[in-house]
């Protein structure tokens, strides 16, 4: 009996013992994982670039000193290698470090409106926009339509391949409109004969992304009426997204303008604002809801020109304070150049065939932006020849070797990404079409 006891009692004593190292082991390990954290935060989910960043006094998270167009461009590739029509929304300041927020056009954005009060940073937002998307997309898969009257901003845009309109004066600005709604029937007649629903299905490759820039929507109302103006954007930001048709509208104010054409907004970009009564008219969120998702709502950003280019931009609930690239005069009309140059409408400024223009050579030569490392860069064309293919072999392998006569290196890895893009030969030897 007493040496049973005994046993217990041993027993009892060896599982104390065990269990008091169990845990001060589990204690130790989670020090050290504690340590390891503390000198290494995580990375946010936007990326970041340049040490000891800083944010605006009284701006949220928008960084004092974004890095300038081509890092930005750059930085945008990284984080996104293989997004289409992604563009950038400007630079905030996450643990202490420069982080990148972006979006993109064929997805998830449909229209913009950009708000803010004069000298606000509109427009210098507006081109950082505009002139990423045109280093990113040739001419055959992205025209601009720009309609201004307000300035000389775009006067440098006349003769550039991504040009499809400008209307910079106010007597260009109700043509440009009319040529705007029959640009979306012309759209509605190819896809409906093609048999498609919208443009995202198309595969024609004749009808490039049209994002269109109103400077002012004030100018267009000058243009046409009110009741005019209105009925104009209720029909073509309603109907545009399904033909491949995105907006940019800016304005001082939304709250001045007729509201049902608002809700075809899903991004808004809206810098200060001198009265919380225009956060939602420009942000679609209340005040404290903007205060919810953290950020710091226009109404309280600091005023131009302290504040110029600091936006808070709202996404649904979500909402994010940043500061958008200063383009200078000089940086604009590099840009502009390398984009011909690239395309080499310099040299024809009136030929009528377009040639694309590949980002490795806007990127490499021109911009110098690496364009080496992440993932490969697919043009069109190559985009079309493999979807193509796709559709006749059964590997990948096999796509690889039709459309490039090799298997291996950036062929594959082209194929690969507009594979997994496209959602194709998921799985080797069978065709997979994933919705
Ligand atoms: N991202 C920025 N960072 C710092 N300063 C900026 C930035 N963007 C614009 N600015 C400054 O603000 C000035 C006005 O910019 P911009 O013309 O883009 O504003 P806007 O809102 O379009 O003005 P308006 O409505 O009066 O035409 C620029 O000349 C520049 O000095």
């Amino acid at each position: 009996m007493d040496a049973e006891r005994g046993f217990w009692l041993q027993l009892m004593l060896l599982a104390m013992v065990a269990s008091i190292w169990l845990s001060l082991k589990l204690l130790t390990t989670y020090r050290l994982y504690q340590q390891h954290h503390a000198r290494s935060p995580r990375p946010s989910k936007t990326n970041m670039n340049a040490p000891a960043a800083q944010p605006v006094p009284g701006a949220g998270i928008a960084l004092a000193q974004p890095p300038d167009l081509n890092t930005t461009v750059h930085t945008l590739t990284q984080n996104a290698p293989s997004a289409r029509y992604r563009f950038p929304l400007g630079w905030s300041c996450v643990a202490g470090r420069s982080a990148l927020s972006q979006a993109a056009f064929v997805g998830y954005i449909n229209h913009i409106l950009l708000t803010a009060q004069s000298d606000g940073g509109k427009d210098t937002w507006a081109i950082g926009a505009l002139l990423s998307l045109s280093a990113l997309h040739s001419a055959r898969e992205l025209q601009l339509c720009v309609i201004d009257g307000k300035g000389l901003d775009f006067v440098g845009w006349r003769g550039l391949p991504h040009a499809w309109r400008l209307a910079l004066t106010p007597d260009e600005i109700a043509p440009a409109m009319r040529a705007l709604s029959a640009e979306r029937e012309r759209r509605r007649r190819i896809l409906s004969a093609a048999g498609v629903s919208k443009w995202e299905a198309y595969r024609g490759g004749d009808l490039p992304l049209l994002v269109t820039y109103v400077s002012e929507l004030a100018l267009l109302q000058d243009a046409t009426s009110a009741k005019d103006l209105e009925r104009w954007l209720n029909s073509e930001l309603a109907a545009g997204r399904a033909f491949g048709m995105r907006y940019i509208v800016a304005t001082q104010t939304a709250s001045n303008f007729a509201t049902r054409w608002r809700s075809q907004i899903s991004l808004y970009v809206d810098g200060f604002q001198p009265s919380q009564s225009q956060d939602t008219p420009n942000t679609g969120l209340r005040t404290n809801e903007i205060v919810r998702s953290s950020a710091v709502p226009p109404s309280d950003l600091p005023a131009p020109p302290t504040g110029a280019g600091i936006f808070c931009i709202v996404h649904g609930r979500d909402a994010v304070n940043i500061r958008a690239p200063l383009i200078d005069d000089d940086e604009r009309f590099r840009w502009l150049e390398a984009l011909r140059a690239a395309s080499g409408a310099s040299a024809h400024p009136d030929a009528q065939e377009v040639l694309p223009t590949p980002l490795e050579s806007v990127a490499n030569s021109v911009l110098n932006v690496p364009g080496s490392g992440g993932a490969p860069l697919v043009s069109e064309d190559e985009r079309q020849a493999i979807i193509a293919a796709a559709q006749l072999e059964p590997s990948r392998r096999k796509v690889c070797q039709r459309v490039f006569n090799t298997t291996g290196g950036r062929a594959w890895e082209k194929v690969k990404q507009v594979c997994d893009e496209a959602g194709v030969l998921l799985g080797e030897g069978r065709l997979v079409t994933v919705e």
